[in-house]
């Protein structure tokens, strides 16, 4: 791709990406939540990349850099959160005015550019990755015996499958 239509795209993803901060403001319903289908977590990558190469920041973007910043931005979603009446932190966010919609949205994409740039900076393929992560979480947790109970896995494998019922 060349660098008029990458940034033809890129202007794409970012008029998608202020519809879905719409969307966002208004709140809705937790169970009628999905993303959009793009921008892909490679796209993301790629474009955050170039952000940081047009402002000669590669040499600031060290692992470890990028990891006291990703643990500050969660401090600030953190922040979001602190103090408020429980009603206030349940899935859909009951409540929370468009403005505090609006900031949660920046606090979380801040996250998830410091964790895709950290996972570019140490050659992880994070999308994979995750991927064989839920293949790990799924035989550690199986759906049987781990439904309905919030335990540490390690508690099904030191048991027989018959020694616990769903709820222990
Ligand atoms: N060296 C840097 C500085 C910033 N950013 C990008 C990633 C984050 O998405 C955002 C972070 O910018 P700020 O450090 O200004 O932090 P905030 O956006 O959270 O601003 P504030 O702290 O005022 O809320 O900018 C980056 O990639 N590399």
């Amino acid at each position: 791709m060349d660098g008029s239509c990458r940034e033809a795209r890129g202007r794409r993803l970012l008029s998608k990406s202020q519809k879905l901060e719409t969307r966002e403001q208004r709140g809705g319903t937790p169970g009628e939540f999905t993303f959009s289908a793009d921008p892909s977590l490679e796209d993301i990558r790629r474009l955050q990349a170039e952000f940081v190469a047009e402002r000669g920041w590669g040499r600031f973007h060290q692992p470890r850099n990028l990891l006291l910043a990703l643990v500050g931005e969660v401090g600030e979603v953190a922040e979001l959160f602190q103090w408020r009446a429980e009603p206030a932190a349940r899935a859909g966010l009951p409540g929370w005015a468009p403005g505090e919609r609006a900031a949660l949205a920046e606090e979380l994409s801040d996250v998830l550019l410091y964790l895709v740039s950290l996972a570019q900076q140490c050659r992880v393929d994070l999308p994979r990755a995750a991927l064989r992560k839920l293949d790990r979480n799924r035989a550690r947790y199986p759906a049987h015996r781990a439904h309905g109970s919030a335990r540490k896995y390690t508690h099904y494998q030191d048991r027989p499958p018959d020694a616990c019922g769903p709820q222990d």
